[in-house]
């Protein structure tokens, strides 16, 4: 951007009283030489200087109307045009010609100013540009005593725009005065009678030197907006073109004022000295603040001044010898204001509505050559539409795929697809943090149990060691615990009782009140879970969310329930859906069994391999577990056995040395080494089950954890595939149905039949269920067995 400099042009006032011997204009150099003698009689010169040179742009002495508007109007006419802002500024002492030179006079058409000119001028040059749509707009600022005053508000029709004029600190709009009317002028004469109009408002007061003198200073903007006819329409060309007719610059003496005369004449003096204080600050380059905010003036004017314009001030002189004071002030101000630079730049604006149906017809027209691209290259079926939720289901599907190696590669279809893909990893990985956190919260917390369970099982052994060596044969008939058992109580193995026979027992007693889970029990448990999916997995996420002592209680009733299931459902998908429903067609959601086959095999494979992965680990501890119960169980009874021959060899001692020292013979003190050994191995044996059994128990709580999520997904995936046309064609009964007891589901088919309004609450109820299922899976989704610590680190962590 280049800068440049406020062009200053003095115009001289034709006088036949010209002050020859002191003022000498060459109009070749464009420099005005004055020369004051001193002692000459006129007293109110400055007698410390006799000579002064100025220098300007130009000089017009004694230039006709049209000769100004060829050397300060068309230039900047044309730049305006172009969508460059101007201001030309008339600056002078009363009388020396500033209105004459901006407006001229009305009587004689020769002597219209630089205004109706310009506006002429425009309106010929709007015509000529056939390419571009402009609009013109008018307004007319009249600065009286600091207040402004809009000299157009009598045309405002509809009072809209009857707030105080206030200047506003950022150029937002077109203008910088806030409520200033702005008149649309479609021809050249609609624009002179905005300015006609204008000046009958103008205020005028009398003044000693010219009665018609003005003491305000006076703005008329021409604002145009120009868009192309022919090229992209959202491009708007803002441009203003302001033409200032400031008051009299003469100095407060010369005017000779009083009262209210005086009191305009010091706003007057006052505004001009900040606009010189604004001029001298502009071209003093380091001069950070420019004080353009003092006045009203140098406030409206910013743009003008140091800002994005092409600005000429034109110093109108009267070169009559009372005057020569005032003419040197003027000329020195004009100097001085040609130090000050602009930067004009083309302002260029975007319509943002325009710019919005632009884009749009550009992506329609992309997308159809996009669409006859993909056609010519055979690939019909792509779309570029956001992914729906059953595409980014396919895509998760088809990346967990490529993840467990399953697939080689996901194909690139588009940009689309690939983000999608990005999004759907971020939220895999997510997960698997989640997971990872969750799976170290529940080792600390299982590692915390397996101490308190360490701890209280080392203090039993020390009372079950104490108390076995002082039982007497009454206590014969305690069995030992095992690992299918509830109790795990040590005690005396009774004689032949072997562990098949305590198995028996626990079977006879039903696992209802057992505190353990038998393992036979629990892979048939495990069966039913999965088969009670088949029939309806939302019964199985029931119990698997239950899964507790009583589990194998539960499983039974809810085997007894979803027998019956069929039949209530055959009741709802009759008749009475359909009169609920009026006249939708009914849809029977595919066999659960079979979609969970499909579930397990793809969506939820992953799933069901870490649970198929735990449910062996389980096993395998389980069986460990069984070994050393056995093992315990044997050495137990070897101990009774042997304390049996022990106290039997005791006794026939005791009654053959009757009343004499007890002394131990050989076989005894063999027996009772033996015995010694036995209670080690017995000892280490326990603990190690004692170990096991925490691993056990751990194990078994993951495999359950893996077992709820794989039923919860299964519902969710279920739910998402068929859930919208269960829920239309079946109403919400059949999902309530999973979520409530039997009763409950029963009350709901009969509500549902009977009662509309408990439709729709079961309706409320259904989606928060399947939220909070949403949820829940979210939360955590896939949780796989950590290694499982044995039992030394589980102490060690604690
Ligand atoms: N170049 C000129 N040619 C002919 N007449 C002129 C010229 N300049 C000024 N005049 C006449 O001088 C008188 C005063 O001029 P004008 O009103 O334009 O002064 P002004 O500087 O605008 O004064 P004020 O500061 O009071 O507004 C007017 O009658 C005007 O017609």
């Amino acid at each position: 951007m280049k800068s440049k400099h406020v062009k200053v042009i003095v115009r001289t006032r034709p006088t036949s009283d010209f002050a020859n011997g002191i003022l000498q204009i060459s109009q070749e150099t464009n420099s005005i030489h004055i020369h004051i003698p001193k002692n000459t009689e006129s007293g109110f010169i400055n007698n410390q200087q006799e000579d002064w040179d100025f220098k300007f742009n130009q000089i017009l002495h004694n230039a006709s109307q049209e000769c100004i508007f060829d050397e300060c109007g068309a230039p900047i006419l044309k730049s305006l045009i172009d969508g460059y802002n101007g201001t030309i500024l008339a600056y002078g002492q009363t009388g020396a010609g500033k209105t004459y030179t901006m407006t001229g006079t009305t009587e004689n058409y020769v002597h219209r100013g630089l205004i109706p000119r310009m506006i002429s001028q425009l309106y010929k040059e709007i015509a000529n540009k056939t390419q571009m749509a402009i609009t013109v707009r008018i307004s007319y600022l009249e600065i009286y005593n600091e207040q402004m005053f809009d000299l157009l508000a009598s045309l405002n029709d509809d009072e809209t725009n009857t707030g105080v004029l206030k200047i506003v600190d950022e150029n937002i709009g077109p203008s910088l005065v806030k409520n200033l009317s702005l008149q649309i002028a479609n021809t050249e004469e609609e624009a002179l009678n905005l300015l006609f109009e204008g000046e009958t408002n103008r205020s005028i007061s009398e003044h000693q030197l010219n009665k018609n003198s003005s003491r305000s200073h006076c703005i008329f903007t021409i604002y145009l907006e120009s868009r192309s006819r022919v090229e992209s329409s959202e491009k708007v060309i803002y441009s203003k073109l302001n033409l200032v007719d400031l008051a009299g610059s003469e100095r407060l003496s010369k005017t000779h004022t009083s009262g209210v005369s005086l009191q305009e004449a010091k706003y007057i003096n006052k505004s001009l000295t900040f606009l010189e204080q604004v001029i001298i600050a502009l071209s003093d380059k380091k001069r950070d603040h420019i004080p353009y905010r003092q006045s009203k003036l140098t406030n409206v004017l910013r743009d003008a001044l140091g800002g994005n314009c092409n600005t000429i001030m034109i110093a109108n002189i009267w070169g009559v010898k009372e005057h020569i004071e005032e003419t040197i002030s003027t000329l020195r101000f004009g100097t001085r204001m040609m130090c000050v630079s602009n930067t004009p730049v083309l302002n260029v604006q975007y319509d943002p509505m325009a710019l919005i149906k632009k884009y749009e017809r550009e992506i329609k027209e992309l997308k159809h050559e996009l669409s006859m691209h993909d056609a010519l290259n055979s690939k019909i079926k792509i779309q570029y539409e956001p992914y729906n939720d059953n595409q980014k289901y396919e895509l998760r599907k088809q990346i967990k795929m490529y993840i467990d190696n399953e697939n080689e590669e996901i194909p690139i279809i588009n940009v689309r697809q690939i983000k999608e893909s990005f999004n759907q990893f971020r939220k895999l990985y997510i997960n698997l943090e989640t997971e990872l956190e969750e799976n170290a919260k529940l080792l600390k917390h299982s590692a915390n149990n397996n101490n308190l369970q360490t701890n209280g099982s080392n203090d039993n052994s020390k009372q079950e060691h104490e108390n076995n060596n002082n039982k007497s044969n009454n206590d014969k008939d305690d069995g030992v615990g095992e690992i299918e058992g509830g109790g795990f109580g040590i005690g005396m193995a009774p004689n032949g009782k072997s562990l098949k026979g305590s198995k028996e027992k626990n079977k006879k007693k039903g696992s209802s009140k057992s505190s353990g889970t038998n393992e036979k029990s629990f892979d048939k448990d495990n069966n039913k879970i999965e088969d009670g999916l088949a029939i309806s997995s939302s019964q199985v996420f029931k119990s698997g969310s239950s899964r507790n002592k009583n589990d194998h209680d539960v499983e039974g009733s809810k085997l007894n329930n979803i027998q019956d299931l069929p039949l209530i459902q055959k009741v709802l998908n009759k008749d009475n859906i359909g009169s609920n429903m009026g006249s939708r067609t009914s849809f029977s959601p595919p066999n659960r069994s079979e979609e969970f086959e499909i579930f397990k095999r793809g969506n939820g494979a992953e799933m069901n391999k870490i649970l198929t992965e735990n449910k062996a680990i389980l096993k395998e501890k389980k069986k460990t577990a069984k070994g050393f119960a056995e093992s315990v169980n044997k050495i137990k009874a070897q101990i009774d056995e042997l304390r049996d021959i022990i106290n039997k060899k005791k006794n026939n001692r005791n009654f053959d040395t009757l009343n004499t020292k007890e002394v131990l013979d050989e076989d005894e003190f063999h027996l009772m080494q033996q015995m010694q050994i036995l209670k080690q191995h017995y000892r280490s044996k326990y603990d190690s089950l004692k170990n096991c059994r925490v691993e056990v128990e751990y194990c078994l709580r993951l495999v359950d954890q893996c077992r709820q999520k794989l039923m919860q997904e299964f519902e969710a995936w279920y739910d998402s595939l068929y859930g919208s046309h269960i829920a239309e064609s079946e109403g919400m009964a059949a999902h309530a149905n999973n979520n409530m007891n039997n009763i409950d589901q029963n009350k709901f088919k009969l509500d549902k039949i009977n009662n509309q309004e408990s439709y729709t609450y079961y309706k409320a109820k259904k989606n928060v269920d399947k939220k909070n299922i949403r949820q829940t899976i979210l939360k955590g989704r896939h949780q796989k067995i950590p290694p499982i610590p044995s039992s030394k680190t589980i102490s060690t962590l604690i």
